[in-house]
Parts: structure tokens; sequence; C-alpha cells
């Protein structure tokens, strides 16, 4: 697979542990300008931005799930497919983060990417309906069954983006999403994992888990990035205010002019 060559983070933050095998030599020494977030802190200004701030989530969501087609297409341009056409399995859990991933896969079709999903809990919420519709609108087709097979994956896409779990992962994986995994630790295609790799403690991330060529974290890493072993880091999601990153002492890299997107390794 095929990277563009220019980072978009140069000269700015880096975050501790990223890059070779993290796992065996432990999480590496803070090197970092960014500070590495926690899950409470997670949670806590994810609440913050709604009750305080106003937000809505489907506001937030929009603009994380653009952050990560942003930063896919900037690690895995269409050009770089090995496949016939630029074909990426983007799977969706029952939470948010699931919300992401089909935010994220519209606008992959939008920045000219052939996305498929898988969506195999769905919340019976307007915002999940609505969000799914709009894929179904875009001619975006949904999967009935998981692939059973890695290599039937690596055969038919050239990249899965991981929508599956976010910060509020917790416990032993409960099915169908444990086979699912299971099935994507063997896949040979690059995975793309929105804010956290499922299946990942949020701390102590799962050492014989999902190994994702790509994080993007979304409003600042959670401490489980410092196991992340994959070449590209982003942070997206810039909708955080000054005062809210002040109070969490986030710490967080300038995003380079209007990107929302910054490349963090
Ligand atoms: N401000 C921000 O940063 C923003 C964050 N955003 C995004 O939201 C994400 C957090 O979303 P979230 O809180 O909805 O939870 P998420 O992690 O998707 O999963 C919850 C679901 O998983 C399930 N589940 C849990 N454990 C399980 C297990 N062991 N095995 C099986 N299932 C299990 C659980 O099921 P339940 O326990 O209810 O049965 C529930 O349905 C965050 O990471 C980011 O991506 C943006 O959208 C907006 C702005
Ligand atoms: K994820």
């Amino acid at each position: 697979m095929g990277v563009q060559g220019g980072r978009a983070g140069q000269g700015g933050a880096e975050v501790h542990g990223v890059g070779g095998s993290a796992w065996g030599a432990g999480p590496r020494p803070p090197r970092a300008r960014v500070r590495v977030g926690f899950k409470e802190e997670a949670q806590a200004i994810d609440q913050e931005l709604f009750t305080e701030y106003k937000f809505s989530v489907d506001q937030l969501m929009e603009l994380a799930g653009l952050s990560c087609a942003t930063a896919i297409a900037k690690a895995y341009p269409p050009s770089s497919f090995t496949t016939s056409q630029p074909a990426v399995l983007v799977v969706c859990g029952p939470g948010n983060n699931g919300g992401d991933g089909l935010v994220c896969a519209r606008h992959l079709k939008m920045f000219g990417y052939e996305p498929t999903v898988y969506y195999p809990k769905r919340p019976n919420k307007p915002l999940f309906e609505g969000l799914t519709t709009q894929c179904q609108k875009m001619d975006i087709p949904f999967l009935p069954e998981f692939p059973a097979e890695a290599a039937l994956i690596d055969e038919l896409y050239g990249l899965v983006v991981d929508a599956i779990f976010g910060f509020s992962f917790k416990g032993a994986v409960r099915e169908p999403f444990g086979s699912i995994l299971s099935t994507l630790e063997r896949i040979t295609v690059p995975i793309a994992s929105i804010d956290i790799p499922s299946g990942w403690d949020v701390e102590k991330g799962k050492a014989d888990g999902l190994q994702p060529d790509m994080l993007i974290s979304l409003t600042a890493p959670k401490k489980a990035a410092m196991y992340f072993g994959g070449r590209y880091h982003f942070l997206g999601g810039r909708f955080v205010p000054a005062a809210l990153q002040e109070k969490y002492a986030l710490n967080l890299p300038p995003y380079p002019e209007t990107d929302c997107v910054l490349q963090l390794t």
C-alpha cells in the first residue's frame, strides 16, 4: 500500500511509543509534546462538550468522521490501492464509534473511494438510522454477513476501517464482535482504527489484539495509544474549544492552517 510522502505534522508534536514494535519493549518513554489522555478524561471531555458547551452528538460525529476520512485519504490515497478499485471495508460497531465509521464511509465515497459497510448491531435511534440511510442513498453497499475468511477480505479490499468500539468498550468482547475481531486479526491489508483499536483496553491496550496500521485519535490520544505500533498516527476532531483544552491540560499541538487532522507520526 502506497503512502503519501509529506507529513502534515512535521516539526509539530509526537506521541510517545508510536512506530516500530511497541510490544515486548513496553511503552516507550515520553518524548512527546502531546499529553496522552486517560479514559476518564476522554469521557469527561465528551460529556462536557455535550452538557456545558451544548454541542450535539451528530455535530461532533460529523467532524470526527470527516477527520477519519481525511486522514485515510492522506495516508492511503486512492492511487495507492493495488485492488482494481479503492475498495474499503468499514466495520461499524453499536455505539458512537460505529457512527463515526458511517460518517467516514460517506466522506470516503465523496473522496473517490468505494466503501462497503458492515453494520451488524444497529441502534434503534434516529441518528444512526439517518446515517445509515445517507450511506445507502449514496450507493454504499451494506454486507449482510461478515466475510468468514480473512483471505476474502484481503482479496476484495485494500483497507479496513475499524469503527467497532471506542472509549466505552469494556470487559470481554461479546459476539458477534469477538468473531469479527478474530478475523480482522488475521487479515494482511492495513487496518485504520478510529479512536482506539477495537478490543483494546482503553488504558492498557491488548498485546495479542488488533494491530492497526493507522490510528486516528479523536480529541486527544487515549492512554492506550502509547502501545500503537503502526505507521500512521493522526489526531482528528478539531472541535475542542480552547477553554476546555486548558481545563483538561490537553496541550494539543496546533493543527496546520485549516486542516481537520494533524499527523503525529
Ligand atoms: N468527544 C469525542 O471525543 C467524540 C467521540 N466520538 C466517538 O464516540 C466514541 C465513544 O462512543 P460510545 O461512548 O458510544 O461508545 P463506543 O466505544 O462506540 O461503544 C459502545 C458500544 O459498545 C458496546 N460494548 C462495550 N463493551 C463491549 C464488549 N465487551 N463487547 C461487545 N460490545 C461492547 C456497548 O454495548 P452495551 O454495553 O451498551 O451493550 C455499546 O453499544 C469515541 O471513541 C469516538 O469514536 C464522536 O462520535 C463524537 C465526539
Ligand atoms: K475503533
